[in-house]
């Protein structure tokens, strides 16, 4: 029999608010996260995603609640943790692929060195290696090497989208947070961006938590489903279930196309 004793989220959120003011952002999400999972989070505009991931991402500080994370079988607050400690993270252990390609790259490096970046700053050194490495992760992305000196300012959108991609996951890391990962492209694009994301979770057992407004990329991407309403949780499930048989009234809502998200 599985001793299921040792195993252990890599990720537990508990309790964790924010509000603007008297605006709520989100309010007492509790949730785990297990080694390999994919958590997608979904709701309507306004309904507090983008706070929820920034808190956990470490980018916006909740006003109450704990984000532990595992650090060598030990959950550790990253929200108390001192600020170098968790910026060191956010550059080994975490990702974070923006919504918008320009904010997760340097639009003035070339290409190679957006992905070559990321491993010098977890140590690597020789050149020669990081060039190899970034050139094997353009492949990977479907971008031609030949375009590793080209700066990502004349990428298409989609290619920029790829190579925030490669940069965030070249050096492995143990948990990636996406925001909106295929938004705000054509829908030709999307579905390829789509195809070769979850290509990648597959191939690299990603652990990763997607904000996403849009059903077919948790449909595709999420083992499990969080809805969000108002800044608080109101459904979570496997993604199918929830998706199939949704049982909150909004989540019905928003199965069935009626409210606009
Ligand atoms: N910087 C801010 N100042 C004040 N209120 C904010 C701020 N950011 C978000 N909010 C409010 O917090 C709530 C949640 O917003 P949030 O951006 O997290 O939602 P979202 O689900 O990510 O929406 P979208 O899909 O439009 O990005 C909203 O009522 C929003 O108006």
């Amino acid at each position: 029999m599985k001793d299921l004793g040792v195993m252990q989220p890599l990720l537990r959120v508990e309790g964790l608010s924010r509000s603007y003011g008297s605006r709520i952002g989100c309010a007492d999400v509790s949730f785990d996260l297990w080694p390999g999972e994919v958590m997608g989070i979904v709701g309507e505009s306004g309904s507090g995603k983008t706070t929820l991931l920034n808190c956990l991402a470490g980018q916006l500080e909740p006003d109450g609640g704990a984000v532990l994370f595992d650090q060598g079988g030990v959950l550790v607050d990253t929200v108390t943790m001192p600020e170098p400690q968790r910026r060191r993270l956010g550059r080994t252990d975490w990702a974070f692929v923006h919504q918008h390609a320009h904010q997760g790259l340097r639009m003035n490096v070339s290409a190679g060195g957006n992905v070559g970046e990321r491993l010098m700053a977890v140590g690597a050194r020789h050149y020669g290696d990081i060039r190899d490495q970034a050139l094997d992760w353009l492949g990977r992305v479907e971008i031609a090497g030949d375009r590793i000196d080209d700066r990502p300012s004349a990428f298409s959108g989609g290619m920029r989208q790829r190579l925030q991609i490669a940069r965030n996951l070249v050096t492995g890391p143990r948990l990636v947070f996406m925001d909106e990962p295929t938004g705000g492209l054509d829908v030709s694009v999307q579905a390829r961006l789509l195809d070769l994301l979850r290509g990648l979770v597959r191939e690299m057992g990603l652990s990763a938590v997607i904000v996403t407004h849009d059903l077919a990329v948790v449909r595709l991407l999420a083992d499990r489903l969080m809805v969000m309403k108002d800044g608080h949780v109101v459904e979570t499930g496997l993604t199918d279930q929830v998706l199939d048989d949704p049982q909150h009234g909004y989540t019905q809502l928003l199965v069935s196309s009626v409210l606009q998200v």
